[in-house]
């Protein structure tokens, strides 16, 4: 079954051509209803998949299918006309830059709206008093409010309102609770959950936050330098990785264990080398500590089954080869599968 966003083969690049990829052979596929996590660290690319999924980069190769239409190649007016429509929204990460410091908040929600161009001033104050609700903004308190004269969990849900003020289909969220305090992350996070269970909306987060993530995604994707190394239901991916850069991210995590805790040691990844380029073996053989010959030369393989994929070689008993007693059964009692928003 295909999804509502597919994403196939998405390879970008910035600069000269020939420079490594930002992103390398993506691929992502995300249903309707569904919350996919999309993780890794920065500069991983999370950040440049989200805005070549929307259309604001345009891929070196690969294809971005929305509702079985593909939207990357698509040019000039009949982007500008689809980008209009809002059915696939981007609420951008950081609401300081991306909110325009002079609009109020009800005029930042409205224009979305307004830039489709069709829709009726009576029309557009209800939608913008309905997405401002749904975020749990009060629209009379707020609305004539500036940016600058809102706390900062205010804004974040500002940029949510405007992402879905449109009834998006699939809406990308990049790093919406990052910046946030404890109630207003759980806030947040409760209002993507319903989201898709009342609109039945997908989400794609973006997030460092593992355990945030573990309370709200159906499935996860974990980026690294630009290829996605694991993928698969958050509970198989979090509980028992199959990737080892994905157990070194989980092990690594605050909510988990501390930083450098006997998690991350067991792992003991080395150091990246400067200027590293490579792009034919693993993505993570340069610092893999199971790393073979294989590793370095030959494609990782990626299909594991029922939805899952592990980009490596070893991915069958690399485990083994670690004391951890954690990281070797899996991680469900580091409490991380038990957060929830
Ligand atoms: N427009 C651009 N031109 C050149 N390089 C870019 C551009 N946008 C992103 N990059 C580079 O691509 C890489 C990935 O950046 P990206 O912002 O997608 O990562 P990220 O995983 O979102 O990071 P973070 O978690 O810090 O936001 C980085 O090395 C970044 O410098």
């Amino acid at each position: 079954m295909s999804g509502l966003l597919e994403l196939s083969g998405l390879t970008v690049a910035f600069g000269r051509r020939g420079a490594r990829p930002v992103l390398d052979g993506v691929e992502l596929s995300v249903g309707e209803g569904e919350i996919v996590g999309v993780i890794g660290e920065t500069g991983s690319g999370k950040t440049t998949l989200a805005r070549t999924a929307v259309g604001l980069v345009p891929p070196r190769s690969g294809r971005v299918v929305f509702d079985g239409r593909e939207i990357s190649g698509l040019r000039g007016r009949a982007l500008r006309a689809f980008r209009r429509s809002g059915q696939l929204s981007y609420a951008f990460q950081d609401p300081l830059r991306a909110l325009d410091p002079e609009l109020t908040v009800r005029r930042a929600v409205a224009e979305p709206l307004t830039v489709a161009g069709d829709i009726g001033d009576t029309e557009i104050a209800a939608r913008v008093d309905e997405a401002l609700e749904t975020v749990g903004l009060d629209a009379a308190r707020l609305g004539d409010r500036l940016p600058g004269a809102i706390s900062g969990g205010q804004r974040q849900r500002v940029l949510l309102a405007r992402a879905i003020v449109t009834r998006p289909r699939v809406l990308i969220a990049d790093e919406p609770v990052s910046a946030l305090d404890a109630s207003n992350r759980n806030r947040v996070l409760r209002l993507l959950d319903r989201l898709r269970a009342e609109r039945g909306m997908a989400v794609v987060v973006i997030s460092h936050d593992l355990s945030s993530l573990a309370g709200i995604a159906d499935r996860v994707a974990v980026l690294y330098r630009g290829r996605v190394v694991e993928q698969g239901p958050v509970r198989e991916v979090f509980g028992r990785p199959l990737h080892p850069y994905t157990a070194l991210l989980i092990a690594s995590a605050p909510s988990v264990r501390a930083e450098g805790g006997p998690g991350a040691a067991a792992l003991r990844p080395s150091a990246e080398p400067p200027g590293w380029t490579a792009r034919e073996g693993c993505v993570f053989a340069h610092r893999c500590p199971f790393v073979t010959d294989a590793c370095r030369t030959a494609p990782a393989p990626a299909p594991v089954g029922r939805g899952r994929t592990a980009a490596c070689h070893r991915a069958p008993e690399w485990r083994e080869l670690i004391a951890d007693p954690v990281i070797a059964q899996g991680a469900p009692e580091t409490g991380l599968l038990k957060a929830a928003p």
